[in-house]
Order: C-alpha cells, then structure tokens, then sequence
C-alpha cells in the first residue's frame, strides 16, 4: 500500500496527484506490486502514529482485505512513528528516505556506488537507533518492562554501525583514488566532458543511448541509471566528446544520499558542458526544474553570484519528449527554443531535434575557446607542433628573445581543457 499524506499547512512542490504518482514510481522501482493507494489529509502529525488514530485503524483494515505485507508512507517517518505503525499494522512500514535507500541499493553496480550506498543506509540506520534508544529508555521508566533489544544490544549495533562505517570510507576513499588516477589520465586527453543531469524518468539514458549507439538501461522506472556511465561520441567540429550519463534527481533526495553522492556528482558536474535533460510532457515538468536548479545550486555547478567571469560549465536546456505533446504545445515549444541559443526542444525517441541539439553542443563548445599569446623556443618543435594538431592559430611569427635566442610567437585560440593540457606537455 501506498500512502501519500497531504499534511495541512505543508507547502509542496507537486501537487498531491503528482507526488501519489510519484510515490508510486518510486515503489515500483523496488519491485514491488501495488494493491492500494491512498493520499491522506493529515491535520496534525501525530508525534507517536504521524496519521490520525482513525486514519491509522482505517489502513489496518485495508491492509487486512489486500492482504498487504509492505506499507509505504511518501513522507519522512520518525522512528518512533515508524516503529508504532509497523506495530499496530503488524506490517513492514517503511518512508520515502528509507525507499529511495533501497532502490538506490539494488541499483548500485559501481565498487563506488555499492559503498556509497551502503554508507547512507548505515547513517540512516544509526539514527534510527539511537532515536529508538532514547524512545526504549523513556518507556522503561513508565512500565517497568521493555519489548525488543535491551540498551545493551542496542549500544552494541551502534558501535558495529560505527565501525563498519568507518571501515567503508577508508575503502571509499582507496577507490576514489584509484579513480582519481583515471580521471587524471582522461584529463590529460584533449577531450571535453558533456554530462547530461536532470530529474529521474527525464530521458537521460534514453538520449545518451540515441547519441552513443550505447545499450545503457533506459526504462520507465525511476532511478533506472545510479551509476555514471561515460562514451565518447563526435560532434560538427569537434572530434571527441566524452558523454556521461548519471545518476537522476528527485524532490526531497534524502541528505545522506546527497552526501554519499556528492564526490561522483561533483566529479560529473566538473563538465564543460552540462545538458540539462526535462521531460516536458511531464504535468511537474516546472517543479521538477525547480528541484534539479537547487540541486545545481548545492553542487555549486550553478552560482548566481555576479563576477563568476564566464568560469565553470555552460549549462545547456534540452526539453525532451516534445513527440508526446499535442501539436500546438509542441509548436509553442520549438519556437520558444529556437528563439534561445541554449536551449533544443527534442525527442530522444523520435530522434527529432537532435542534429540541432548535437550543433548547439558544439556551439557552446567551440565558444570557450579563448585566444592565448603563445612564446615558444624554436627548439620546442612538440609543443608548436601540438598547437597547430589542437587549437586554431591565428598567427606566428618568428622573433628572438632579450639573449637572441630564436623563438616563435604564437597567438592560438584553444579551450580551457587544451591549455591545461597543453600547460602540462
Ligand atoms: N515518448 C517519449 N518517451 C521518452 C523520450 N525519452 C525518454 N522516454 C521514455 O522515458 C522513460 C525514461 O527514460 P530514461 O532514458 O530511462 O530516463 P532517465 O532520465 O535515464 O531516468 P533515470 O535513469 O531513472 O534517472 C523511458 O520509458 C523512455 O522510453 C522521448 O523523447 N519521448
Ligand atoms: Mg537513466
């Protein structure tokens, strides 16, 4: 069963539709068969129960006539909440956090995402206990009696929890190195990053895919994709491109998945380019935006700050799944787009629209690229050499310097990538 509180006096994003719809998606990304659904008003959360008795013995009888074994609350629970509802209902009770935890759990194929994902779920896990703990302790001192696990046992699970936890981040850490040397390596390539960021369901795989002629998993399925997966593809003008897809957002992403992911996607938001990908046949598409620029925001990939000086990513829109809008939104939309040199209104299914997205790419791209004044020794042959394979000269000339040694003088348009390249060579 699926419950989706509307709490009085809560101010939402989605209307309660769409998170009920949501809610669902996110259920059926764990595999699990709905036989119920229900959004509840919820006039005052109730600290022990969060719904209402009522609301509570009404669920315990719709779970009885479903023969429901998995309650699922879109809404955080506290502990206590938790515990008392997986009490009274004799069913499994479990919250958005907790939900997301598993998808993300089952999703997870990376070394790096396994550990990622097992970290948040033992902080989530932690806080539970110690919760419940402070709960158990106030209870003992009303009754005289306790059910479940004793102070002991539970001081004991907590400092299994922090052992393990400190174990992972010693292994998360070993693997982000040896990562860090690939990247370091890829950095050294003279190949931009277009990394393609957006709500989950956008489309994101499905367009990687269409671009890469890769199989990557795309579904109708909420956090389909959670690891990154990288392809290099070629653009108009420009030979090589890394494409990346990642991991998709979602409202309320719970802080310790936030913080797990945070050094991966750090690391794909470090893009020349970001292509954020909406699914515009969405009702929520707005919110969604909304939900994914303040994810931006956080990751300091978007920073609204003044004398930014043209540094960091061009982001680029793609309003995606314009086949499934009526005719005249979609006329609407592809005017709107092409009135904007950021923006290309496509379907990835279709494949309309993607030959003028691949020209915008490389548009945002090339336009990097900033002149550089250039003094070499002529003896340095590599480096001119390297020059002319990789950025564009605007003029050489040969001159000598102060001790009448014979250099060459070089102006060259080249992006941030080359130069830092070309710094190291
Ligand atoms: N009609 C239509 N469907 C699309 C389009 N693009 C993607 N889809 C469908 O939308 C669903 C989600 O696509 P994915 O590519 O898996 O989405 P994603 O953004 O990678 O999702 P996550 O990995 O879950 O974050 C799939 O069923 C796709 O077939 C489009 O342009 N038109
Ligand atoms: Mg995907």
């Amino acid at each position: 069963m699926v419950i989706c509180p509307d709490v009085r006096g809560e101010r939402y994003d989605l209307d309660a539709a769409s998170r009920l719809a949501e809610a669902e998606g996110l259920a059926l990304a764990i595999g699990v068969e709905i036989a119920d659904t229900e959004t509840l008003v919820v006039r005052e959360i109730k600290p022990n129960t969060f719904f209402g008795s009522g609301q509570v013995a009404d669920i315990a009888t719709r779970c009885e006539q479903s023969e429901i074994e998995l309650v699922i609350v879109d809404s955080a629970l506290s502990p206590i909440q938790q515990r008392n509802l997986e009490e009274t209902l004799k069913r499994k009770v479990i919250d958005r956090t907790g939900l997301i935890l598993e998808i993300f759990g089952e999703r997870a194929q990376t070394a790096e995402g396994r550990l990622q994902v097992e970290l948040a779920h033992l902080d989530y896990q932690q806080s539970r206990l110690v919760r419940s703990w402070t709960h158990l302790e106030r209870q003992r001192g009303g009754y005289g009696f306790l059910g479940g696990p004793g102070e002991t046992q539970i001081e004991a699970d907590r400092r299994l929890i922090r052992t393990r936890m400190a174990r992972l981040r010693k292994e998360l850490e070993q693997v982000r190195k040896t990562r860090g040397l690939h990247r370091e390596r890829r950095e050294r390539a003279p190949w931009p990053v277009v990394s393609l960021v957006g709500y989950t369901n956008a489309g994101k795989s499905t367009l990687f895919n269409r671009l890469t002629g890769a199989e990557v998993m795309a579904e109708d399925l909420l956090f389909a994709t959670l690891d990154p997966t990288m392809r290099a593809i070629s653009l108009p003008g420009v030979e090589k491109v890394i494409l990346s897809d990642t991991v998709g957002f979602i409202s309320d992403l719970p802080t310790q998945l936030v913080a797990a992911f945070r050094a991966t996607l750090e690391e794909v938001l470090s893009a020349d380019v970001i292509c954020h990908v909406r699914d515009m046949a969405n009702p929520s598409a707005d919110a969604q935006n909304t939900q994914v620029l303040s994810v931006l925001r956080d990751l300091g990939v978007i920073d609204d700050s003044e004398d930014r000086d043209g540094e960091g990513p061009a982001i680029v829109e793609v309003w995606n799944k314009i086949d499934q809008l009526p005719p005249d939104e979609r006329g609407e939309l592809t005017d709107a787009a092409s009135e904007r040199d950021d923006v290309a209104a496509i379907s990835a299914v279709t494949g309309e629209g993607v030959d003028s997205l691949l020209d915008l790419l490389s548009a945002k791209l090339t336009a990097q690229a900033k002149s550089y004044d250039i003094e070499l020794p002529a003896t340095a042959g590599r480096r001119i050499a390297w020059l002319h394979a990789h950025g564009e000269v605007l003029s050489e000339e040969n001159v000598s310097d102060g001790e009448g040694t014979p250099c060459v003088k070089m102006t060259v348009r080249l992006n941030p990538k080359e130069w830092g390249q070309f710094e190291t060579l």
